[in-house]
């Protein structure tokens, strides 16, 4: 599967429920996301394996592909198409040997000493941010800026998405930056028209 970063919607099961989980991701893919990331903190691995399944079934035939945050084991059980994972989220050679090469593996950046030792072989994207604070993860690192997305570019030897307090009016300084795309939560889940707070990110 073509992986094409330019918007990367990452869900939260609460700003999600006003639509739903499913309408508000396949509203998203209307509007124009790219890949869609399952990010549930709480639920157990059964729940998210359910979940998985469901989005992996309402995103069929759309070519988007399904990305599971954090939890390898959902991953490789629920037929998902790749895992993102953190800095402190298990090894990068650990998860590819147990997702396969076909999968898709995308690792969290922060900082210049991370970039400086990738494992850059087994991974397919990195997500850098935050560019800026934001309630949507509490736990967030010191805020980048887009001078320090653009260092963090410019260094990365894999494509990229910027994360972290985005919104589309910030599409055009990103990708300034050099990031491939605008990964985000709540400037879609939660808004009135999902469908439209995509659109609004590539309004052509
Ligand atoms: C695309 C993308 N980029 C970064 C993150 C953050 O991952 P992580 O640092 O592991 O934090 P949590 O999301 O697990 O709280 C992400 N999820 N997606
Ligand atoms: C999941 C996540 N990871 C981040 C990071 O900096 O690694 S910031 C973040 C939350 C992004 O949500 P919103 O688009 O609502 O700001
Ligand atoms: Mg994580």
């Amino acid at each position: 599967m073509r992986l094409d970063l330019s918007l990367y919607l990452v869900t939260d099961p609460i700003l999600c429920a006003d639509h739903g989980l499913e309408k508000t991701v396949v509203a998203a893919v209307r509007g124009g996301a790219t890949v869609i990331q399952l990010r549930d903190k709480h639920a157990d691995d059964g729940e998210l394996i359910d979940q998985a399944r469901r989005l992996k079934a309402a995103l069929a035939g759309s070519g988007v592909p399904l990305i599971i945050n954090d939890r390898l084991t959902v991953a490789v059980e629920s037929g998902a198409d790749g895992l993102h994972i953190g800095q402190d989220d298990g090894e990068v050679a650990a998860a590819r040997a147990a997702l396969g090469e076909q999968a898709i593996l995308g690792l969290s950046v922060q900082t210049l000493e991370q970039m400086a030792r990738l494992d850059v072989e087994r991974l397919d994207y990195l997500g850098l941010g935050p560019v800026f604070a934001t309630p949507s993860k509490h736990d967030h690192a010191a805020p980048l800026g887009f001078e320090g997305l653009a260092s963090l570019v410019a260094a990365s030897p894999l494509p990229s998405v910027a994360i972290g307090g985005l919104k589309a009016e910030h599409a055009e300084a990103v990708r300034q930056a050099g990031a491939q795309g605008l990964a985000v939560i709540s400037a879609i889940c939660g808004m009135p028209d999902p469908e439209a707070a995509a659109r609004a990110f590539n309004p052509n």
